[in-house]
């Protein structure tokens, strides 16, 4: 509803502004024409002169309504009425904050994400690859995407010698998939795309994939000039709370709904679940609910490719923390104890009560314990909001919240650690077995030499052409190394 809309909720802000400003005389004093005496309080309707600021009424509006009442307040009046005033304000906006609180609740983790993910811009590829201030992060990203789609997309008997005729063409599901930006991979992929099919919680980043698949073929790549050769689907779905099964051409491919069928005959070639995975491991239903979805789409053979936070990455990080605190408390106690045995000896004056700059030193200890764990660098941040393991295992494995913020991508979003062990072993009930797992240095440090990847690399921006220095800033190579890559096969 725009703001001058004649109907305002009766709870919105706007209403309890005008509210406000009926109940506030104006410095000016009131306009007849505006607040008829005795009518201030009355329920009126909206009208937008009512909000007109106060100079635009006439000056013998400026008349009191008694003279002489303002000469009877005393000045300890006044003060009383003005922090009466603070005081309700402040009310008021506790109330609103509660409100959205509330709200916020209500509509539970998921629609933060969504609608954080529906709001980053669309700025297009130009941008990213000469603009953004992370352009050496982005394209390392999309170059350890590429390199896992290259190396496990294929099936296990494609390009053998002995398979003979055209090869099977590859069906993907593509979880969270954002604004498609991997589609142009799956085009690149070495065993051809038949069907790919995008699903994500946020809907405007869904149609912003659709333009993307469109407007493919124009830009270039295998279908220059012509619609990409791939057929690609997309759909809005919640993946870790609803089957997917709802989705009819799910159902067409081939879908378990228990995820545990032994050797499913149908179903995806590959299922892929790029940076969204870790947004599972809120609660253990969510995260089953994911895996069946993964599981259940995929046949005997599939491979489950994606990349995820590293929980190793977050284990030292928080180990780190708390032996940093846990040594803060130490040596505070060690003072504590040392002032004790001082005071005894010596009776305190109040000269000797603190040195200069103890009593800084010592709230800044104070506030120091009250920390929770964070880290990170300029590009990218980590803070958990809560108490977090000494011993770095987060155990149970699900709801370990943190917010995680990254440069120009994410902006203070809830994320889930994902406990690698945990997430191996549960992917087992799913008959999901573990073939690679690999942290994204890892990658670069074995996939860099290789001719392909080694060449892709430098058509992607990720090093210099030549075999030349990388072009990905030690900040921007910390905040990658916060990733790992996986692959799982169906049996
Ligand atoms: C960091 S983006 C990654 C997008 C894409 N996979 C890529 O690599 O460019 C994470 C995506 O996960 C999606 N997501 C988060 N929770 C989801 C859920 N419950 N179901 C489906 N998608 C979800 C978000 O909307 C977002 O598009």
């Amino acid at each position: 509803m725009p703001p001058d809309s004649q109907q305002p909720s009766p709870h919105s802000t706007r209403d309890l502004e005008t509210k406000k400003r009926r109940r506030t005389p104006s410095p000016n004093g009131p306009s007849k024409k505006h607040a008829p005496e005795g009518q201030d309080d009355l329920p009126q309707p909206y009208n937008a002169m009512e909000l007109a600021p106060a100079k635009k009424i006439p000056s013998e509006g400026r008349k009191l309504k008694r003279p002489g009442q303002r000469a009877r307040i005393t000045e300890a009046e006044r003060e009383a009425i003005r922090r009466r005033q603070i005081e309700r304000e402040r009310e008021m906006r506790e109330i609103e904050e509660r409100q959205r609180d509330a709200e916020r609740q209500r509509s539970g983790v998921n629609d933060v994400v969504r609608q954080h993910y529906n709001a980053v811009p669309e700025r297009g590829r130009d941008w990213r690859r000469t603009e953004s201030h992370i352009k050496g992060l982005r394209a390392f990203n999309n170059w350890v995407k590429s390199c896992v789609i290259q190396r496990y997309s294929p099936s296990a008997d494609f390009g053998h010698p002995g398979s003979g005729g055209p090869p099977e063409e590859l069906l993907v599901l593509d979880l969270g998939c954002g604004k498609g930006g991997d589609l142009q991979k799956w085009t690149n992929a070495p065993q051809p795309v038949q069907l790919y099919v995008g699903i994500d919680t946020a809907e405007i980043s869904i149609d912003q994939a659709k333009d993307r698949y469109m407007n493919m073929g124009a830009r270039g790549g295998r279908g220059r000039g012509r619609p990409p050769r791939m057929d690609a689907r997309f759909f809005v779905m919640d993946c870790f709370t609803t089957s997917i099964d709802q989705i009819p051409i799910i159902q067409d491919v081939g879908f378990d709904p228990t995820g545990t069928a032994l050797a499913p005959s149908r179903g995806f070639d590959v299922v892929s679940m790029m940076f969204c995975m870790h947004y599972a491991y809120e609660s253990e239903a969510k995260a089953r609910t994911m895996l069946r979805n993964v599981a259940g789409a995929l046949k005997k053979g599939g491979r489950f490719i994606g990349t995820i936070p590293n929980s190793d990455v977050l284990s030292s990080g928080v180990v780190e923390f708390n032996k940093k605190m846990k040594e803060k408390k130490a040596r505070k106690e060690e003072k504590e104890k040392s002032e004790q045995v001082g005071e005894e000896d010596e009776k305190p004056t109040e000269d000797s009560d603190k040195e200069e700059g103890e009593a800084d030193e010592d709230e800044e200890e104070e506030g120091e314990a009250e920390q929770t764990a964070e880290w990170g660098n300029r590009i990218y941040r980590v803070r958990f909001p809560g108490e977090t393991p000494e011993d770095g295992v987060f155990r149970p494995p699900y709801g370990w919240k943190y917010n995680f913020f990254l440069d120009e991508a994410v902006d203070q979003v809830p994320e889930y650690v994902v406990p690698w062990e945990a997430f191996r072993a549960l992917a087992e009930e799913f008959n999901l077995e573990l073939q690679y797992h690999e942290p994204f240095r890892g990658v670069w440090e074995t996939e860099k030499d290789d001719r392909e990847l080694g060449m892709l690399s430098e058509r992607m921006g990720v090093r210099e052409r030549g075999g030349g220095p990388l072009l990905v800033s030690e900040q921007e190579m910390a905040a990658a190394s916060f990733y790992l890559s996986f692959c799982f096969y169906k049996v």
